[in-house]
């Protein structure tokens, strides 16, 4: 069976696209590398170079083979950056899932898992685990274009029967336990990475945004989820599309907060973690934890990392073996 994935050579598509070779399957990559990286993926898999916002180039690689499925990571996806540049991200996400959607409607395909996100929640303060049923209440332009691709998703597979598994991932984090891939952002805007990097002495004291949320101890709360388990729950997705739409909350259903996290990187590396207080992070909620109850009960999905210490393992390793990331 083989899979095209859009966004492979990104973070959380690259863990995937290792899932989906580890489990038997054949994999077809279409990436346009801006944020992600052709070394993440192994020489021999098949690879596009194509920018989703071409149409044109987009419906030739989607009706050059026929697909057991589509799983669709490409995206724009940092929260703070959609509140000063909304536009690009309504553009880059909105319009390139569309094209995405249409070339899978025109060439018959039956099967979407699309990368949507806990920022769909980040509207109100939330102090509970927030299950599939509550209200989506985009706190960003990011937010809010992936859950308009959601509801196109919603009529795609009503009107033409392209199901599709809508899969709300907490925070991603952690690196893949034998170190075939880790996270390579540039620049890198997330917490754990710039944590490490910050107790490795690779980068200046890390900048904690807002110590005066409403939460335990003043900082932003977090529910990170290791990247191969997400990868995981997409395998396990696949499996329940065959006749049927389903949208899945993703992560531990336990919230870090961000002190917590800088703790736990200086207990796994030994080191203290140099760090200030700094302004608050345009666009961040206090709290987001996932209540992932529907997919564990429909799917079996039971994380294999679940403790913040063994996502920040795999990581510190990863970023020691690869200082400077991926070098292609
Ligand atoms: N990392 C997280 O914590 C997190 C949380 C929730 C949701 N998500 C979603 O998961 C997905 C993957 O996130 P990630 O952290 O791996 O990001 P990433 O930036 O590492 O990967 C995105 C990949 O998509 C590619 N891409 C972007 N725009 C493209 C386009 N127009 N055409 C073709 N390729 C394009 C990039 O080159 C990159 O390889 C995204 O959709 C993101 O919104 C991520
Ligand atoms: O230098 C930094 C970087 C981050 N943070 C804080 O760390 C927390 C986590 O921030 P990340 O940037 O690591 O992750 P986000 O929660 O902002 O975003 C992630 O999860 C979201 C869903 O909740 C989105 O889907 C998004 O794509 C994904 O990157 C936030 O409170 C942020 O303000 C800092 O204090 N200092």
């Amino acid at each position: 069976m083989r899979y095209l994935v859009t966004g492979g050579a990104g973070f959380v598509g690259s863990h995937a696209v290792l899932a989906l070779l580890d489990a038997g399957h054949d994999v077809t990559v279409l990436d346009n590398l801006s944020t992600g990286h052709r070394g993440a993926l192994p020489d021999d898999v098949e690879f596009h170079h194509t920018d989703l916002l071409d149409a044109d180039a987009t419906e030739k690689v989607v009706s050059s083979r026929s697909w057991a499925g589509v799983l669709h990571f490409a995206a724009l996806s940092l929260v703070g950056e959609s509140m000063t540049d909304p536009l690009r991200y309504f553009r880059q996400n909105y319009l390139t899932a569309l094209n995405l959607i249409q070339a899978c409607v025109k060439n018959d395909v039956s099967k979407l898992v699309f990368s949507s996100t806990a920022a769909l929640f980040g509207g109100p303060e939330r102090s509970a685990p927030i299950p599939e049923t509550a209200d989506v209440q985009p706190g960003s332009p990011y937010g809010e274009s992936k859950y308009m691709i959601e509801r196109v998703l919603h009529w795609a597979g009503n009107i033409y029967g392209l199901h599709s598994a809508c899969l709300r991932y907490f925070n991603a984090a952690g690196a893949d336990s034998q170190g075939r891939a880790g996270e390579d952002h540039r620049p890198e805007t997330h917490l754990i990475p710039l944590t490490i990097d910050a107790a490795l002495g690779r980068r200046p004291a890390l900048k904690l945004f807002g110590t005066d949320y409403p939460t335990r101890d003043g900082s932003c709360v977090r529910d990170y989820v290791h990247v191969t388990d997400l990868a995981d729950a997409h395998l396990r997705a696949l499996d329940q599309i065959n006749e049927r739409s389903v949208a899945y909350n993703i992560g531990n259903g336990q919230g870090y907060s961000n002190l917590e996290v800088i703790q736990s990187v200086e207990r796994v590396s030994g080191r203290k973690v140099p760090w200030e207080p700094a302004p608050r992070r345009q666009g961040d909620p206090a709290m987001l934890v996932a209540d992932s109850q529907t997919l564990r009960e429909e799917t079996g999905w039971t994380p294999r990392f679940a403790e913040i210490d063994q996502i920040v393992e795999t990581a510190l390793r990863w970023r020691v073996a690869h200082p400077e990331g991926y070098n292609s």
